[in-house]
């Protein structure tokens, strides 16, 4: 369980990214974030591994206020942790299994990993991993030679090869056309069925968010402004979200409309 009480965060040029954040994200929910850019989702969404360490409040990580942590339980948190970026963050000279193996890292003594000794099983587990998102045939290329949709797909083998308990996507399909970004939503949404992970998911997309959130958390100005069941949300949610009405760009299309 996750559990933000209070919690701010105000950047060093003094910009306040998160005010007053009150909520709770129970095991095992697929939350989607939304809100306009710059509404605070990546600062919401990067707290919970502290990429970005709020300046007030407690934020609570299965009964423990991890803002108190040190290095070493940081560590822990993040091991604890997969996460997922709009840029993929791979890196591109190496194969997709090595790439994908680097989320066994918080799993490995320091010199086993700086050696790129991973055991038998580590191997298996990656090679399964990318099996389940369906990409095990490119175990073997470089990482850049995959398209946009196939590098996200290493990377959410990469967090599941972590066997985290959460998974943090910051933005993980704006980089992607519309059908492939439906693939990497519903391989999200089936990780998080099938493996139980809570998973929470930033969109700026609404139909995406409605088609695949359990749970929807709306963002404005650094603020929670609505969270809800995905099912009673309407199109007057986003508007009261968005503070404006909704426009074409805010949605992504469904995959037939652009086949
Ligand atoms: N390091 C920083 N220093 C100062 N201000 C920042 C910093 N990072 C983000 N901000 C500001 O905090 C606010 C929230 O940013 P954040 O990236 O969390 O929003 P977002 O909803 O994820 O939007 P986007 O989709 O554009 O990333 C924005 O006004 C942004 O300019």
């Amino acid at each position: 369980m996750i559990e933000f009480k209070n919690v701010s965060l105000t950047y060093p040029n003094g910009h306040q990214g998160l005010k007053n954040v009150n909520v709770k994200i129970n095991p095992g929910e697929f939350i989607v974030v939304v809100g306009l850019s710059g509404a605070g989702k990546s600062t919401f969404i990067r707290s919970i591994n502290q990429l970005v360490k709020p300046t007030d409040g407690e934020l609570l990580i299965d009964g423990k206020n991890t803002l108190t942590f040190k290095e070493r339980d940081l560590k822990g948190l993040r091991k604890n942790i997969g996460m997922i970026f709009q840029n993929y963050n791979l890196v591109n000279r190496m194969s997709v299994l090595r790439n994908v193996l680097t989320g066994r890292l918080g799993h490995t003594s320091t010199l086993k990993s700086l050696l790129g000794l991973f055991s038998e099983e580590d191997k298996q587990l990656a090679l399964n991993s990318l099996k389940r998102v369906g990409i095990e045939e490119k175990a073997y290329s470089r990482a850049d030679q995959l398209s946009g949709g196939q590098q996200q797909r290493v990377s959410i083998a990469r967090a599941l090869t972590q066997q985290p308990k959460y998974i943090l996507a910051d933005e993980p399909v704006a980089s992607l056309d519309p059908p492939t970004s439906h693939i990497v939503m519903r391989d999200l949404k089936k990780i998080n069925k099938e493996d139980g992970i809570t998973t929470i998911v930033n969109l700026h997309f609404i139909d995406m968010a409605m088609e695949y959130a359990d749970r929807i958390i709306g963002m404005r100005g650094g603020e929670i402004v609505f969270d809800g069941p995905a099912s009673t949300v309407t199109e007057k949610t986003f508007e009261q979200i968005y503070g404006r009405p909704i426009k074409e760009d805010d949605l992504r299309g469904s995959v037939e409309e652009n086949e």
